[in-house]
């Protein structure tokens, strides 16, 4: 189980410190950037519009950075670390290659989503503007599956962590993590949680970039990209990787590197597709930036796992042996392995306790702001999906906030009580990660085809959701007991059987929802969905016009009613991100990978070291992106709330 605290190095209270001390210094924090909002904008918290949506006015800097925040979850840096220690360099780069296509693709869905349902506040109220109350019911079902498996996977990866290097107890640190999060996302909605992903995504690039000058650059026991390319010269005569050419860490030739790629493609396509943060970021954003938020967001991503991965997973090759690896002088065993322990017992190893403390911080960092978009996602969907679809049509805009509040506190607790469900039954971040795909992986097309597709009809999409959960299942189970002779959590948590599974959910939810589709073809009018919600703006609290600068808002008003008018601009948009998609996926999962795959190559010292350049200039260029792109963007505002502080100060001085 991922609970052992066998190796823990730091005392108890560190953990109870960091989870409990930073998580509710944040939620402080953005309590009082939610009060700010509130006197110094015309967005109100109180609004649910504002509540669920931004009001659907944040720019894309900002949007980004909330796409590189959602998009990072604890598996991002832990389970990357796993296959870079298990696979070496291809590990890292198969996993941030594939998921960044697939975060970046989801531009075409933001486009799709502003043509043809500008006003939605889910996806799946254009499933039930589409398809009527049975198939929505259908599709909640696989949304919430989808947000409970990424929520739980948070929580138990990020709680393993803490107590392996704390100590700290398990099932204090599932239940504790979430809450300074539920907190200020119920004080402050969506818009604060874009907030709090800006700033823990800023911390995440600090630390990360800590980490990286000191395996690289300064620590002893490495130091230098040519002092670990020996490391892992030496690694590979003593622990060769199976599947890979001669056994090396130092090659893209790596069998099951690409099998975990191919999992990793369907898994991944899920939780894009299926999770409701995603498509908040879309929706929060201004119709024709939302494009360029996913494709920059996307990008930035990348350096996350690649420069995280590159640094800590390598390095805990390179140090699995030495006196100062946790596990000395044994290596670590499978299941710490897969519950990602590799990059954390590699920072305590390289910096003591300060590594293991910034290793607790990064993780806390990517847990907490990836909960909160969870959090959010979830509460919109229970708020507008089943409370008001189903519970109370006329619901007062009221009613929707104290809905949407319940519904945080409420799924705050579900995914930690869920977490636990999985740590008691033995399951792990990696078995987790896995298996999602194949329970989630048949609904992708269904909904993909809902907002882009007018010919898929109720039918098809219905059967190619369910049918190909159906297909994932029995492949999974088959497979298992084909292969090892018998259905465990380990023989179910191997590479085969979720292979089998996570392409039979994935192919089979494609190819029925087309057939099915194609049978009776439909010709939806997307007329329908776009007249969606018509009268919410009615819905927003009115702010008094002298608590902000009304002429740039008046503006902006306009500008997006001309935007909603402008079809042709909407379309150019949907041609950039079709266009981008389609060289970053070459350019990433086929032109770098392939041939290097197909020769055998076995990187030299030199293309080691313009690797790790790369992973550094990558991490850079994303710092800029998701941490000084949105500051950017707002220092008109930020001179404007100045002047604003400025004059109420002074006129408590008179
Ligand atoms: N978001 C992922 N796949 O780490």
């Amino acid at each position: 189980m991922a609970s052992s605290n066998a190796s823990a190095i730091l005392p108890v209270g560190v953990g109870y410190g960091v989870v409990c001390g930073i998580g509710f210094f944040f939620a402080i924090l953005m309590c009082g950037i939610s009060r700010l909002q509130n006197r110094y904008t015309k967005f109100s918290t109180n609004a649910s519009e504002e509540f669920n949506t931004a009001s659907r006015s944040v720019k894309p800097g900002l949007v980004a950075s909330g796409v590189v925040s959602a998009a990072t979850w604890a598996a991002t840096l832990l389970q990357s670390s796993t296959v870079a220690y298990e696979y070496g360099i291809a590990g890292p780069f198969w996993y941030a290659a594939v998921a960044t296509v697939q975060i970046t693709a989801f531009a075409v869905l933001a486009c799709k989503v502003k043509q043809n349902a500008p006003r939605c506040h889910t996806y799946l109220e254009v499933i039930y503007t589409r398809y009527g109350g049975a198939t929505h019911c259908v599709f909640i079902f696989f949304a919430l599956l989808t947000n409970i498996l990424v929520a739980s996977q948070l929580l138990l990866g990020g709680s393993a962590v803490v107590t392996s290097l704390t100590g700290m107890n398990v099932y204090a640190a599932i239940f504790l993590i979430p809450l300074g999060v539920c907190v200020y996302v119920v004080w402050g909605g969506l818009r604060a949680t874009f907030l709090c992903d800006y700033s823990h995504t800023m911390i995440l690039m600090i630390v990360m970039l800590y980490f990286m000058f000191s395996v690289y650059t300064t620590n002893p026991l490495i130091g230098s990209p040519a002092a670990m390319y020996r490391l892992l010269q030496e690694a590979t005569l003593k622990r060769p990787v199976v599947g890979n050419i001669d056994g090396s860490y130092m090659t893209m030739k790596s069998n099951f590197a690409l099998l975990y790629a191919i999992i990793q493609f369907c898994t991944g396509c899920g939780s894009v597709v299926l999770d409701q943060a995603y498509w908040q970021r879309a929706i929060a954003s201004r119709p024709t930036t939302a494009v360029r938020a996913y494709l920059l967001g996307g990008i930035a991503w990348f350096a996350i796992p690649f420069g995280f991965s590159t640094t800590l997973g390598m390095a805990a090759v390179a140090l699995a042996d030495h006196p100062k690896f946790l596990t000395y002088p044994n290596t670590m065993s499978p299941s710490q392995i897969t519950a990602g322990l590799a990059a954390p017992f590699a920072a305590a190893a390289l910096l003591g306790k300060d590594g293991a403390i910034a290793l607790l911080i990064v993780l806390f960092m990517a847990v907490t702001s990836c909960a909160s978009a969870e959090l959010i996602a979830v509460s919109s969907i229970l708020t507008f999906d089943v409370y008001r679809t189903y519970i109370c049509p006329a619901a007062t805009e009221k009613q929707l906030i104290f809905v949407s509040h319940a519904m945080i506190c409420a799924f705050g607790f579900t995914m930690a009580l869920v977490a636990s469900l999985w740590n008691a039954l033995g399951i792990d971040l990696g078995w987790l990660f896995l298996v999602m795909g194949l329970l989630i992986g048949g609904a992708v097309f269904p909904v993909a085809f809902t907002i882009s597709w007018r010919g898929q009809t109720r039918a098809g999409a219905v059967s190619g959701a369910i049918g190909g959960l159906g297909a994932g299942l029995v492949a999974w189970l088959v497979t298992a007991r084909q292969c090892y002779g018998e259905i465990t959590v380990a023989t179910t948590g191997r590479e085969y059987p979720t292979l089998a599974g996570n392409l039979a959910a994935l192919v089979t939810g494609l190819v029925l929802s087309v057939a099915v589709s194609l049978f009776k073809v439909d010709d939806f009018d997307w007329q329908v969905t776009r007249a969606m919600n018509p009268s919410q703006s009615a819905n927003e609290i009115p702010r008094p016009p002298d608590a902000a600068s009304e002429s740039d808002d008046q503006k902006r008003t306009r500008n997006e009613k001309i935007a909603l008018e402008e079809p042709a601009k909407l379309k150019a948009a949907l041609r950039l991100a079709w266009i981008s998609v389609a060289l970053l996926a070459f350019i990433l999962d086929f032109l770098i990978p392939i041939p290097m795959f197909l020769s055998h190559y076995i990187f030299s010292e030199r293309f080691f070291i313009a690797w790790v350049v790369l992973s550094f200039v990558w991490v850079f260029f994303s710092a800029a992106i998701s941490t000084v792109l949105p500051v950017a963007e707002a220092l008109v505002f930020f001179k404007r709330l100045a002047s604003d502080l400025g004059g109420d100060f002074s006129d408590r001085d008179d």
